[in-house]
């Protein structure tokens, strides 16, 4: 991807895909991330290698794509600050932030922007993300390759045609990871009480979910049909899953994959009007 790419922001979701980048085998001077203050980038530049700046629009002069990777309650101010050099170079912007839709991205920046939305998650820094795009109209086939190519280089991408999708994209992987470390968590805790030494516990529960993943991942059965497979009748797995059927852990998931996606509704008003 022969791409000059600037991460506005340096924290943890811009590091992840940086790292999934250069695992990929994009080149680090071809990156540049940036951050308020020198401190605040040391983490990039000495883990990466890329290039660093405090000054976004010194930052944004010869990128290609432009990745907005601040908080959402900060990107307002971010973007209208480099409004004039975004409105002079017209960059690919490609934002990552939950809760912002294109359209109020585009105007801070000036109007006129090809923007991609984008709601990547963490284990892009292991080439394990999972990525959802929706694009704006002014993006071009050729940008939409780029965005893809981008992401696609630290693991998966769907593409929605429907902008709204991006609050359920964040409900299902974007936030996601955080489920399976509680989920790890909590077996961990439980397999401490039953006599396990915690290492042992987290090293099993989490070669579990990686052959549990890894397994529905290949295999043409259903999680259903896999999750049968496990449960003998009238055996162990059959009582636990019960347990967790009869707690309703299904109706806990998606009421916490509601609240979710109706937060990211509702920082999209919040920042939108403000
Ligand atoms: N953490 C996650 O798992 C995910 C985060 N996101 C989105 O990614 C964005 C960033 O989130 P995190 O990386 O978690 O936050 P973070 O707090 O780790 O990183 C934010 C970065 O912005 C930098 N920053 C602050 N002010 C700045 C400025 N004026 N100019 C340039 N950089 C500035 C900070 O120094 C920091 O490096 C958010 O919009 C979030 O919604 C999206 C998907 C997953
Ligand atoms: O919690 C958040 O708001 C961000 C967006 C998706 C994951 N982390």
């Amino acid at each position: 991807m022969a791409t000059n790419i600037t991460f506005i922001g340096a924290g943890n979701m811009a590091s992840a895909i940086i790292g999934g980048l250069i695992d990929s085998g994009i080149a680090p001077d071809s990156i540049t991330a940036t951050s308020p203050t020198e401190d605040m980038l040391r983490p990039v530049s000495q883990r990466f290698g890329v290039n660093t700046q405090t000054d976004n629009n010194a930052a944004i002069c010869n990128a290609d794509v432009v990745v907005l990777a601040v908080k959402p309650q900060i990107m307002r101010d971010v973007c209208e600050a480099m409004q004039e050099t975004v409105l002079q170079q017209r960059p690919l912007i490609v934002s990552i932030a939950a809760g912002l839709d294109a359209e109020t991205i585009n105007q801070w920046l000036g109007g006129g922007h090809a923007v991609v939305r984008c709601m990547p998650n963490t284990p892009s820094l292991v080439g394990y993300g999972a990525s959802g795009l929706f694009a704006n109209q002014a993006v071009t086939s050729e940008q939409r390759d780029t965005a893809a190519q981008m992401m696609e280089a630290v693991g998966i991408v769907e593409w929605v045609e429907d902008e709204a999708l991006i609050d359920a994209v964040i409900a299902v992987s974007g936030s996601a990871p955080a489920y399976f470390f509680l989920m790890f968590e909590a077996m961990e805790e439980a397999a401490v009480k039953l006599g396990l030494p915690a290492d042992t516990a987290r090293r099993l529960a989490i070669q579990t979910a990686l052959g549990a993943a890894t397994m529905a991942q290949r295999s043409e059965d259903t999680p259903a049909t896999l999750k049968q497979n496990v449960m003998s009748p009238g055996g162990t797995t059959e009582r636990a899953i019960q347990h967790m059927e009869d707690a309703e852990l299904r109706k806990t998931i998606a009421d916490a994959m509601q609240a979710c996606a109706d937060r990211a509704q509702a920082m999209s008003k919040e920042l939108s009007a403000g």
